[in-house]
């Protein structure tokens, strides 16, 4: 089984620090949401515990091996990353965009196996794309665009999926949509962490909660344990109420 695990993770840039001291672990069957304010440091985390941008203490392990000394074939084998920063469209067939996501196999749109092809065909049906195959996705909506993002990453079959913000400016039907493929994702078997910035998308959807504050991770677990006002006070300076996982922000604290 693959799993992620990061411990004492710490990320400076200059003499500032990113990240301080930041542990977690993401396996197969569960469905992780990382929240915190602007600048909170989740990129930044995420980045370093991937092994895409250089730690200044701590480790972060797939399966054991250090992140960081993966090639970026097998990492991509092993985890599929939707980055936060997404091209905003490519003028190619959305098929082929798709399939830029068997990089880890080696694979090119233009010359895919029969199992990159089959892989594709899986991820363009999960994301419900077969009637937009051939259009160019630079003429796509941000829905759309955003299952093809989607999509791509799935295309991997990677056990593992970290997705910065994938439901960033989409209206709340296309939120929920995304939500559920991520989800369809796990009740297949994979692991996903994601970034989120809604806290009642988070509640429904997370099984566990990971909550970050000046590059510090303050509290990881379910919902029903780690999301109270309190903690939405310390963490975002809001006035709310929380019943269960339903959550209404009043306003600024
Ligand atoms: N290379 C860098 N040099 C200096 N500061 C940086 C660098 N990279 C990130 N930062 C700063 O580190 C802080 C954390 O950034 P990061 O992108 O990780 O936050 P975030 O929680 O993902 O924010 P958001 O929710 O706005 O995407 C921010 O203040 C950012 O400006």
């Amino acid at each position: 089984m693959t799993d992620l695990t990061v411990t004492n993770l710490t990320v400076k840039a200059g003499r500032t620090t990113l990240v301080e001291g930041a542990g977690f672990s993401l396996v197969p069957g569960e469905l992780v949401a990382l929240l915190g304010p602007n600048g909170a440091g989740k990129t930044s985390l995420l980045r370093a515990a991937l092994g895409l941008e250089k730690r200044d203490a701590g480790t972060a392990t797939l399966n054991g091996d250090d992140c960081a000394r993966l090639s970026p074939m097998e990492r991509a084998r092993r985890v599929a990353y939707l980055p936060q920063q997404r091209p905003l469209a490519w003028p190619n067939a959305v098929r082929d965009v798709v399939a830029l996501g068997r990089y880890a196999y080696g694979a090119a749109p233009g010359r895919l196996s029969q199992p990159d092809a089959d892989a594709v065909d899986r991820a363009m049906e999960t994301c419900d794309l077969a009637a937009l195959a051939h259009r160019s996705a630079d003429t796509l909506s941000g829905g759309e665009l955003a299952r093809v993002h989607c999509a791509r990453a799935f295309a991997a079959e990677a056990p593992l999926l970290v997705a910065d913000e994938p439901v960033a400016a989409l209206d709340p039907r296309h939120q929920f949509r995304i939500m559920d493929i991520i989800q369809s994702y796990v009740a297949r078997g994979g692991g996903a962490l994601v970034v989120l910035h809604d806290i009642s998308l988070a509640a429904r959807y997370a099984s566990r909660l990971i909550w970050m504050k000046d590059g510090c991770i303050v509290a990881d677990g379910p919902p029903t344990e780690t999301l109270t006002a309190e903690r939405l006070a310390e963490i975002y300076g809001v006035r709310a109420r929380v019943h269960g996982t339903l959550v209404h922000i009043e306003g600024a604290a």
